[in-house]
């Protein structure tokens, strides 16, 4: 691995090209069968979470067909930011970088950058919507009725 760190944790199996060319941020966490082809750098932030699945592909080949057998290859760097999610079986292309806090969708193909605080999806990822204030809200609200039954379930 290029670097890591402190704490990362990477369900296998899992393929990686160089491995070298791999950097992962603190409190790093991907689901089962990651695939990275690290022909260029992929370099994750800190607390970035990767569902089962997900591909992460730095390497083209010519549209060209006759120049893409001579076998010309070129790779381009993937950069995830801080608290980026990717969820299950998305695909991220050469060159992609994704904004901090932002959520891919499962299924995604990510062929272009992803603003900060967006939830993307589909194929190709397209903005779904921006996260915010609203999302505060809605998941604060879940985090205290757990916390209450949790408590109440050990008799505080
Ligand atoms: C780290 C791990 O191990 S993760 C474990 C594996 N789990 C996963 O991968 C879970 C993946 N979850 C998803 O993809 C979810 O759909 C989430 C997180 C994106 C849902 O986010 P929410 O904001 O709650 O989305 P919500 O369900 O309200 O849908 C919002 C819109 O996005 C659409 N949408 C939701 N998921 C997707 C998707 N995967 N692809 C395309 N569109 C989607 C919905 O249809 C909806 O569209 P509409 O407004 O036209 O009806």
């Amino acid at each position: 691995m290029g670097s890591h760190g402190k704490s990362y944790f990477i369900h296998p199996p899992l393929y990686v090209d160089f491995g070298s060319h791999l950097h992962l941020g603190e409190n790093f966490y991907c689901n089962v069968d990651p695939i990275f082809i690290d022909v260029n750098t992929i370099t994750f932030g800190d607390n970035v979470m990767i569902g089962p699945r997900v591909g992460f592909y730095t390497a083209g080949h010519p549209t060209d067909a006759a120049i893409r057998n001579s076998g010309l290859e070129f790779g381009l760097p993937i950069t995830v930011g801080d608290n980026v999610w990717i969820c299950a079986q998305a695909t991220i292309l050469p060159g992609v970088t994704i904004g901090k806090n932002s959520i891919v969708a499962a299924g995604a193909v990510v062929t272009k950058d992803v603003p900060e605080n967006v939830l993307v999806g589909g194929n190709p990822a397209r903005v779904i919507r921006e996260l915010g204030e609203a999302d505060k809200q809605k998941w604060a609200a879940q985090q205290a009725a757990y916390h209450k039954v949790k408590e109440q379930f050990q008799g505080k």
